[in-house]
């Protein structure tokens, strides 16, 4: 059997007396798109920032690799491998589609610079102009980022989650907001960038055909505990979550 890629063990957050993440643990394999559902408010957001070096869990443990990455920051973890995109947008409206690709890769090098001056090419464009390509945005690559529609913003902030090469790749409800002729879309590239960048995902989505269609497993998440974890057809079947989410 493969070896994880991510391996996420017993974590656990809390906020007062409110258990937000309670005992958590799962793996995410090479090349797997692994899904996370759930009710609002049932700590997927605390989970994947916990995941994210965003914020401190009170206990457990996160292996990359097998490698304790615990705690690192946002910044570490990009250098090793770990993209995310947010659950807002994060281009930036006044660059050009382009810009805001170079400005990605520079920041998670690192630099903030690149925000306040014209960014340098450092070497990047080739691999810019490639995703500009695979992301079938090439007709808007000069236009300011803040021009498009919001399903192209979206587009590009995901394309930006992709200039560090990572191996594994947090994106936080990327159906959010977009006109649902767009969501499609966004699943098949995503399909395509597993395949050919062998990327590997974990998705926090609400929209329930979007992951049924794009993940290999899905893990249900309820009041902060995994209430299951299988395949879709696994999770179709499950009566307690088909309850949880049909409301009894
Ligand atoms: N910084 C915080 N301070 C206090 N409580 C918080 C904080 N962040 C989250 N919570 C609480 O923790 C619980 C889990 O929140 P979280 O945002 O992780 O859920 P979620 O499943 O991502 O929800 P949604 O689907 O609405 O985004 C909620 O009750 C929320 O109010």
């Amino acid at each position: 059997m493969n070896a994880p890629l991510l391996k996420v063990s017993d974590i656990s957050k809390s906020y007062g007396g409110l258990r937000a993440v309670d005992g958590v643990s799962f793996e995410v394999l090479p090349g797997e798109i692994f899904g996370v559902i759930g009710p609002n408010g049932s700590g997927k957001t605390t989970l994947f920032n916990s995941v994210l070096g965003q914020i401190t869990p009170n206990t457990g443990r996160i292996e990359l690799k097998g490698r304790d990455i615990t705690g690192l920051s946002p910044v570490q973890l990009n250098r090793r491998g770990v993209g995310r995109t947010f659950q807002t947008l994060q281009v930036f409206g006044k660059m050009t589609v382009r810009d805001n690709l170079l400005v990605a890769a520079q920041e998670h090098q690192g630099s903030m610079a690149s925000r306040m001056f014209a960014p340098g090419d450092s070497g990047l464009g080739a691999r810019a102009d490639a995703l500009i390509q695979q992301f079938r945005i090439a007709h808007v690559a000069h236009k300011k980022a803040g021009e498009l529609s919001y399903g192209q913003q979206k587009l590009v902030d995901i394309a930006m989650a992709f200039m560090s090469e990572p191996d594994l790749v947090l994106l936080d409800e990327p159906c959010a907001g977009v006109n649902p002729s767009l969501v499609g879309g966004i699943s098949t590239l995503l399909k395509e960038l597993n395949r050919s960048r062998r990327a590997s995902f974990v998705v926090i989505e609400h929209n329930m055909d979007f992951v049924m269609d794009l993940c290999h497993r899905i893990l249900v998440m309820v009041e902060g505990k995994v209430m299951a974890l299988g395949t879709p057809a696994e999770i179709r079947a499950n009566k307690q979550v088909l309850d949880a989410y049909l409301g009894n």
